[in-house]
This record gives structure tokens, C-alpha cells and sequence, in this order.
């Protein structure tokens, strides 16, 4: 809280969540893409700890690896090319999306331009097909919670970028993830959107029990989004440093103005222009 004497900034080890909390745990995770001359190995001896209800923030220069830890979270690259250990919730990642512990959102909302807003909602559900546990909430409690009742009945292309961004988000949360993974979400949208964007997750993610995972440009985004940001060095994509946030939620936009704020985004860019 500006003017007070808690520390914003604190440990440079890695989050440590306790084993029941635990939802996502990377240690000593190595990813190659591709085979043999044309082998990139994109990310190197990465350690994570994501426990229930943290937001954790990826940041790093372009092509240090955050979508690549991403998707290996997500269990969208094959086997062979992610070494060390990766789990979420105990399981493998890929058993972990096939029975609706992860989801997904993307910088560009992939939304079916073909299907109405509830029909893009209630998508999951149909590629389930009753193998995942039955959603708590309906699609238009899920739209109602993200800021778009009344909108069941429009088309994609009938929305403004946030209100696709909130579709994706409603249909991301439909079938009630542990672990939500986030690339660069907000990242095609203007500033004032932005802003709007992030309030507007905090209040989300408080009516859920997901854990985030969010890769993003944005130190500021990250700072304030996030319980702890995890800073990537660049190849191959290493953890350079992680800084947990002790800002007390629920936090407000006028927090991205203190001082203490500016502070962290310091610390941030530093390890950053270090890493290069
Ligand atoms: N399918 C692939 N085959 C070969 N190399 C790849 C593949 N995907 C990514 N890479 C390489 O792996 C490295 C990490 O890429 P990645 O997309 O994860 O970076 P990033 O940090 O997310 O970048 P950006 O911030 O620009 O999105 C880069 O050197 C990239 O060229």
C-alpha cells in the first residue's frame, strides 16, 4: 500500500507453493523444437511453481520462449521435444486439457465467426461430450460474469475487440479450469481497452478458482496482474529472476501511478536489458 512499510518486492526464488496447493510445477523443463541440425532449443533448466489461485506473469524479450513454456503447459507440443519434470495437478499436461483442468485464451480471440456468442460459449461442452466434469454455470451465467449478458444471440464479428476477448475468456472458463494459460491476451487491444481489460480480469478471476499463467509484453500488465512475474533471459529462454507482488488485492488501476509500482517495473527492465 503506498505510503506503508510492506515490502512489494521479495524472494528471488522461484515461487514456492505447498504440494496440496500446487497446480502447476516445472522443474528443471528443457523444450527443442525440431530434430537433428535444425534443433532450437527454446527454453533451458526453467523451474515454476504455480499454487491454487496465483496469478504467475511470463515476461521476456521476443523469442525467449514464453509461448513455448506456455504450450508445453498446455500439452500442444509433442513429448519428445519437452524434457524434465511437468505436471499440473500430478497429471501430464496433455491429460490435464483432455479432462478440462486447463484452458486457453489467445491474443487473437479464435472465436467460430459461424456460431453465435453463447454457441462459441458452450463449444467445450460439446467437444467434452459428458468426459469432463458438469460446468457450475450455464453460458449465459458464464457471459453474464465476464460483462456480456444480452449479447447470447450476436456473431463475432458483431463485437468490439474486448467483447471478443471477454467471449473468449467466458468460453475458456466454461468447463471451470484449475489452470488458465494466457498468451499475450490483451495484446491487439488499444490502451483504454487494455486498462478496462484488466479490472475486468481481477473481478473475473475472483468469482472463479482458476490459477493463472499469462504471458505478456507488458511489464505493467504484468506487475499488476500477478502474484509473482517470472523474468526470461533470452537464448535459450532461462528464468533470470522472479519477483513476487505483494500489492494487496483487490487492486485498483490508480496503482499502476505509485511509486512503488515504478519501482518493480525498474527491477523488471533492468533484468531485462541484463538478459538480453
Ligand atoms: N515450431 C517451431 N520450430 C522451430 N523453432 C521454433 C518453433 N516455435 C518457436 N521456435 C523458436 O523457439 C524460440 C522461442 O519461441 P517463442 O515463440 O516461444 O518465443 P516468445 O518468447 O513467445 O516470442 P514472442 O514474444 O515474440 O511471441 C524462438 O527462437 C523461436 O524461433
Amino acid at each position: 500500500m503506498p505510503g506503508s512499510s510492506q515490502p512489494y518486492i521479495s524472494r528471488a526464488e522461484p515461487p514456492v507453493a505447498t504440494l496440496n496447493d500446487e497446480r502447476v510445477r516445472l522443474q528443471d523443463v528443457c523444450i527443442v523444437h525440431g530434430r537433428g541440425d535444425k534443433a532450437v532449443v527454446a527454453v533451458e533448466g526453467v523451474d515454476l511453481r504455480v499454487g491454487a489461485r496465483e496469478i504467475v506473469s511470463i515476461v521476456g524479450h521476443s523469442g525467449c520462449g514464453k509461448s513455448t513454456l506456455l504450450r508445453a503447459i498446455a500439452g500442444l507440443l509433442p513429448n519428445s521435444s519437452v524434457q524434465g519434470d511437468l505436471s499440473v495437478m500430478g497429471r501430464t499436461p496433455e491429460e490435464a486439457r483432455k479432462s478440462g483442468l486447463i484452458s486457453m485464451v489467445f491474443q487473437e480471440s479464435v472465436l467460430a465467426p459461424w456460431r453465435t456468442v453463447e454457441r462459441n460459449v458452450t463449444l467445450p461442452l460439446e467437444v467434452a461430450r459428458g468426459r469432463t466434469r458438469t460446468p457450475g454455470r450455464t453460458a449465459s451465467e458464464q457471459l453474464e460474469l465476464v460483462g456480456l449478458k444480452g449479447y447470447e444471440k450476436r456473431y463475432p464479428k458483431q463485437l468490439s475487440g474486448g467483447q471478443r476477448q471477454r467471449v473468449s475468456l467466458a468460453r475458456a472458463l466454461m468447463m471451470e479450469p484449475e489452470v488458465l494459460l494466457m498468451d499475450e491476451p490483451f495484446g491487439a487491444l488499444d490502451e483504454i481497452t487494455r486498462d478496462e481489460m484488466h479490472s475486468e480480469l481481477l473481478r473475473i478471476w475472483e468469482a472463479t478458482h482458476a490459477s493463472i499463467i499469462l504471458v505478456t509484453h507488458s511489464i505493467a500488465e504484468a506487475i499488476f496482474l500477478s502474484d509473482h512475474v517470472v523474468v526470461m533471459s533470452s537464448y535459450p529462454g532461462r528464468v533470470a529472476d522472479t519477483i513476487s507482488i505483494d500489492f494487496p488485492r483487490p487492486r485498483r488501476n490508480e496503482l499502476k501511478d505509485s511509486p512503488e509500482f515504478a519501482r518493480i517495473a525498474h527491477r523488471i527492465r533492468l533484468c531485462l536489458e541484463q538478459n538480453r
